[in-house]
């Protein structure tokens, strides 16, 4: 089974949390995550997910400290995930997140972040950005 290393960032704006749902047709289809994408070979994982929010969302963000790392196997699609969730802000020159290569975009409150409309591989990372909506 290989292993993939995903960069996802955790985007905060006046106690919400940004987030995009996945297409249809692609692997876990119409579940919400937090907006990024592979790294790829020889990349930065930080560039990466700053290229990732660029082309998916349409946004110019900065990149800072990580919140959590996660593994997880996804037996089904025969790959692993390492994902990396990095702090993320847009920068004052970034246009709105719009939905340009997933499904939906949205800013959302903790009562959205309900563990059954996300990757199984988020949970830890749920109950970090709930607390930290909460702070
Ligand atoms: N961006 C993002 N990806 C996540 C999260 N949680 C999680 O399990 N993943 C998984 O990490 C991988 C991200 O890769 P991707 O979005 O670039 O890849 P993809 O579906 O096009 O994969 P494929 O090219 O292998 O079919 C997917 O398998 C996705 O399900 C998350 O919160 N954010």
């Amino acid at each position: 089974m290989r292993t993939v290393i995903v960069a996802a960032g955790v985007v905060l704006e006046h106690g919400k949390v940004l987030l995009s749902r996945r297409k249809t047709g692609t692997h876990l289809e119409g579940l919400w995550e937090f907006p990024g994408g592979k790294v790829e070979a020889g990349e930065d994982p930080r560039a990466a997910l700053r290229r990732e929010l660029e082309e998916e969302l349409g946004i110019d963000t900065e990149v800072g400290e990580i919140v959590d790392v996660t593994f997880h196997r996804y037996e089904d699609a025969d790959k692993a995930v390492l994902l990396l969730f990095f702090e993320a802000s847009r920068t004052s020159a970034s246009p709105e997140p719009r939905a340009v290569d997933v499904a939906e975009v949205g800013w959302f409150g903790p009562e959205a972040l309900d563990p059954a409309s996300f990757p199984p591989a988020d949970v830890a990372v749920l109950a970090k950005v709930r607390a930290r909506l909460h702070g």
